[in-house]
């Protein structure tokens, strides 16, 4: 199955009090991949909080990702993404199997995606394509080298950074399949709102080439 469409991350700042209300509503409106994403080093409440995303997600028949952390993914049985800095994709892949969703983040640089996708990754993550209030800091990635990207990469491509219903329509016109959002999804005053911003972001897919 080609991965293509919203791939929503978690943010326990943004979520505190709603967590999964806020999580649900978006699965409720379409989501491809899940992220969990917490940068606590609270491991008993990052535990109990995958095992609750993954029997949600199992409900939607959406897939879970886990930031970080190989070790927890194995554990749940689902997919992880690792930064540049969070260990090798070769050994998490022998860790998790085949047929395992293991993203890798690229930054700006299609050599890094090039290199994962020798190390069996199984979708590459440009970013920051814009501001982003969750991660200001991000190394920063420009449209032009996505459309680059598109050309050299048989891998789906995803986009993350300040990605926003506003924002995303160029993202997916020079080539990304995954758009990944905290802000932009769950950044939303109402569970409904959550939902109908799920929705469109999927739109945006599903109506381009
Ligand atoms: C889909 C996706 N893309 C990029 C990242 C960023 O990963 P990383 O550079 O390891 O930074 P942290 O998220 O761990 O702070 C991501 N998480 N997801
Ligand atoms: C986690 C993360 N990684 C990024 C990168 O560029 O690698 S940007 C980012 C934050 C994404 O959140 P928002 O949609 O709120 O900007
Ligand atoms: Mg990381």
């Amino acid at each position: 199955m080609k991965l293509r469409g919203l791939y929503a991350i978690t943010d326990s700042q943004l979520l505190a009090g709603k967590f999964l209300a806020y999580v649900e509503a978006a699965l409720d409106g379409g989501v491809t991949l899940l992220q969990y994403r917490d940068k606590s080093s609270d491991e008993a409440r990052r535990l109990r909080e995958a095992e609750k995303l993954h029997e949600l997600c199992s409900r939607y028949k959406t897939q879970l990702i886990i930031n970080d952390d190989a070790e927890l993914a194995a554990r749940l049985g689902v997919g992880v993404h690792l930064g540049q800095t969070d260990g090798p994709l070769t050994p998490a892949r022998a860790l998790l199997g085949s047929k395992a969703i293991i993203g890798a983040t690229c930054h700006g640089q299609i050599e890094l995606a090039e290199q994962a996708a020798k190390e069996g990754a199984s979708y590459v993550a440009f970013g920051r394509f814009f501001n982003s209030t969750t991660k200001p800091g991000a190394p920063a990635a420009t449209v032009e080298m996505l459309a680059q990207a598109r050309t050299r990469l048989q891998l789906p491509i995803c986009v993350i950074g300040g990605v926003t219903l506003d924002n995303a329509e160029p993202l997916v016109a020079h080539g990304a399949d995954l758009l990944a959002v905290v802000h932009g999804l769950f950044g939303a005053d109402s569970t409904q709102d959550v939902t109908r911003r799920a929705r469109a972001f999927n739109d945006l897919l599903k109506y381009s080439a």
